[in-house]
């Protein structure tokens, strides 16, 4: 069974990923860094060169090749939920958890100057939360609360994990 992160950029997917597959002695990928290793190029590069439709495609790709993982604490982008096709199969492969941060923390924890969708951009933050939040819930298999500090996240996750 694969864990898989899903929330909002900035929300802290990568960081608990990382973390949480070490505590539960799980392999460990991030969809970002594997569409990099793909396609040699950086993100801001393929948003800026191809545009956010063909990025979408990749990360789809991305996701579907990630549902065959086993063991795996799989942190997704803040976009992955966008396409249906990947984010359906990706569910099947284990538990989807909501990394649920409130708008307000993820600006004032966050450097976004490597992320092209945001650029230090408040309201575009808002917006992107407004327009995603029902579909972060619909996927979520479990929503875990992330407005304190990474130990406590990490503490209930492995509680309620442990649960399911
Ligand atoms: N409770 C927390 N959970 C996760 N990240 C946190 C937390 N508190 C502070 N941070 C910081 O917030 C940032 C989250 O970034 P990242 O993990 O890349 O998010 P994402 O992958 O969702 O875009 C990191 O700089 C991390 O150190
Ligand atoms: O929310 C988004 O659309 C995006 C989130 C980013 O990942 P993180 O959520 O890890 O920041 C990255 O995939 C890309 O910049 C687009
Ligand atoms: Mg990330």
């Amino acid at each position: 069974m694969n864990i898989i992160l899903i929330g909002m950029p900035g929300s802290g997917k990568t960081t608990i990923g990382k973390r949480l597959a070490d505590i539960l002695g799980m392999d460990f990928r991030d969809l970002d860094c594997m569409i990099e290793e793909e396609t040699g190029r950086s993100i801001p590069d393929i948003f800026r060169e191809s545009g956010e439709s063909h990025f979408r495609d990749i990360e789809e790709s991305v996701c579907r090749k990630a549902a065959s993982f086993e063991n795996t604490v799989i942190s997704t982008g803040g976009g992955a939920i966008l396409r249906q096709g990947g984010m359906s199969l990706l569910k099947e492969s284990g538990k989807v958890v909501f990394l649920d941060t409130p708008v307000d923390t993820i600006l004032e924890r966050t450097d976004f100057s490597g992320r092209p969708l945001l650029k230090d951009d408040a309201g575009r933050i808002r917006r992107l939360h407004e327009e995603r939040i029902s579909l972060y819930r619909l996927y979520a298999d479990i929503v875990l609360d992330n407005a304190g500090s990474a130990d406590e996240t990490l503490k209930n996750a492995v509680n309620v994990l442990d649960r399911v």
